[in-house]
């Protein structure tokens, strides 16, 4: 299940989401937290759901079906993060990945200022893992991120905050870290890294990665393996991204697919 919000462009959030869960061969069920109006160009307009339609929607899924997996994207504000972790713990879910989204690649604020307190107080502890790009993870672990060692302090930090584990992502880099990302989960220390792929078409990245990493834990991947398979199946969609739209176009799931015929 995903609990984020709609991108109208449909290449990052609840869109991204979906279809990632589909190429993974696994159900997904949805609970919308707002909707964007949004293109390869930005965000134009962004409208909350009330905290009562969270809830329900939580709720109609939850008492349904068998849920294996939990991803939080886009929360927006303070009463949709604390309805969402509220839940969470009401319902006892244990693989949940919590995408911290803030800020949207294009500069877009997706998160109110005030918000951050919560997410870091009530929604990272509830964490199987989290999945900070540099910029939310500067402010998560409340320090500046330059360098490797940077990444890996940071990893650290966040996994005090009582995330079960952490990847610190380094998409936002413009130099020899672009790429490379960290996970922490108290013991293990690893680097990841697959190919850099070069292309402006990265829209929905971090919404992939943390789809794709539920998926491989509902599918019952030990955590690391969940992680590093995602990363693997967002490096094939940047590969195949798509350049659509007049700004930056999304990461592209199917022709990987279609190639192996
Ligand atoms: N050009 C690229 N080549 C290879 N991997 C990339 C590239 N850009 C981002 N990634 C990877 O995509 C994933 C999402 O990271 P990031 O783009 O930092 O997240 P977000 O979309 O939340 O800002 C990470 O695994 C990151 O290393
Ligand atoms: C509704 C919504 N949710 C999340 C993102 C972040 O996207 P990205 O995966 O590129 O960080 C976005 N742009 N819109």
């Amino acid at each position: 299940m995903t609990i984020a919000g709609s991108d109208s462009g449909g290449g990052a959030g609840i869109q991204a989401d979906l279809r990632t869960f589909a190429f993974h061969c696994v159900h997904g069920a949805s609970v919308l937290t707002c909707i964007t109006a949004q293109n390869t160009q930005g965000v134009t307009r962004v409208d909350a759901m009330s905290p009562e339609a969270v809830t329900a929607q939580f709720e109609a899924v939850m008492i349904d079906m068998r849920v294996g997996a939990i991803k939080t994207g886009m929360l927006l504000n303070q009463e949709i993060i604390k309805t969402v972790a509220k839940k969470l713990v009401a319902f006892g879910c244990g693989n949940v990945v919590v995408d911290p989204v803030m800020v949207s690649r294009a500069g877009a604020q997706l998160l109110d200022d005030d918000a951050v307190k919560t997410i870091r107080e009530q929604l990272i502890p509830l964490a199987a893992i989290t999945t900070p790009n540099r910029y939310e993870a500067q402010i998560l672990a409340d320090m500046e991120i330059h360098t490797l060692e940077d990444m890996q302090t940071a990893a650290q930090k966040i996994y005090k905050l009582g995330a079960r584990s952490v990847l610190v992502k380094g998409g936002g880099f413009t130099n020899e870290l672009k790429g490379i990302d960290v996970w922490f989960d108290g013991d293990r220390l690893e680097v990841l890294q697959t190919e850099v792929i070069d292309t402006p078409h990265t829209h929905g990245t971090g919404c992939t990665l943390s789809a794709a990493i539920a998926a491989n834990l509902a599918l019952g991947k030990p955590h690391f393996q969940a992680v590093q398979d995602a990363k693997n199946y967002v490096t094939e969609a940047l590969k195949y991204s798509l350049a659509i739209g007049q700004g930056q176009g999304p990461v592209g799931h199917f022709y990987p697919l279609l190639n192996r015929g």
